[in-house]
């Protein structure tokens, strides 16, 4: 297994605006070495997000490659994408995207089954998980009737379910109060290094951001080093 989980190398995304063009990434590069954890910190509208969804593969570039353990994903298949996304990546978003109609259990049981592993040790993982994240006694509870701190440890968990070498996460605690942000952010700290797991982390909040490895930063569509 090449040992750099990704690269992104001379990438280019652009968008139409109106009649013209935005350029929003103009030759953007970054690896993420095995294990560690990037905190991407830039002004609104510098393409944060446009970033994380090139790196997890939900979007293409105009330019450049992204490469998933080696892997140019230009190359791949729409299924190779989809199960790379499926089992080598996991996603937090602001919002946690759980399925209202499924219990937490169930929300991180779901993806490990569409991955291949059985009901039962899905439901397995998903125990021991929600034990890590201090929410023993919530399984059966479908989102709604969870706190937007426990949502959001849920949400996490999802992603780490598949164990997956990458966590990709658009500012997962952004819309947790300051006290809980910081307890949430710390377990899914303590999670993703525990796990191994390489992570990039966009947020707006230069504290957390400070709790990472190293800090980097948008530049008219180049990622620099925060200074
Ligand atoms: N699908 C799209 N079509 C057209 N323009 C887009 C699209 N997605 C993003 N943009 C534009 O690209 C720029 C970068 O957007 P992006 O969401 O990546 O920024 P961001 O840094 O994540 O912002 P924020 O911190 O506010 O979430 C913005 O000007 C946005 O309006």
């Amino acid at each position: 297994m090449n040992d750099v989980p990704l690269r992104l190398a001379a990438v280019e995304r652009r968008y139409k605006s109106g009649s013209g063009v935005l350029p929003v990434l103009r030759g953007a590069e970054l690896t993420l070495a095995a294990g560690e954890i990037v905190a991407l910190v830039a002004p609104s509208g510098t393409g944060k997000s446009t970033l994380l969804h090139l790196a997890g593969l939900l979007e293409k570039p105009d330019a450049g490659e992204v490469f998933v353990e080696g892997r140019a994903a230009g190359s791949l298949s729409d299924d190779a994408r989809t199960a790379i996304r499926r089992t080598t990546i996991g996603f937090v978003y602001q919002f946690h995207h759980l399925l209202p109609e499924f219990t937490a259990e169930e929300n991180i049981a779901l993806p490990q089954m569409a991955a291949g592993v059985s009901r039962k040790a899905a439901n397995a993982r998903a125990r021991e998980l929600l034990a890590a994240f201090g929410l023993t006694g919530r399984e059966d509870h479908p989102p709604g009737k969870l706190s937007g701190g426990e949502q959001q440890r849920v949400a996490i968990a999802r992603a780490l379910a598949n164990r997956p070498r990458i966590l990709l996460a658009d500012e997962p605690t952004g819309n947790l109060d300051v006290g809980t942000s910081d307890r949430v952010f710390g377990e899914l700290l303590e999670q993703v290094r525990g796990q191994g797991v390489a992570a990039l982390v966009a947020t707006h909040n230069p504290e957390l951001a400070r709790r990472m490895d190293r800090i980097v930063t948008l530049d008219e569509g180049r990622v620099v080093a925060a200074s």
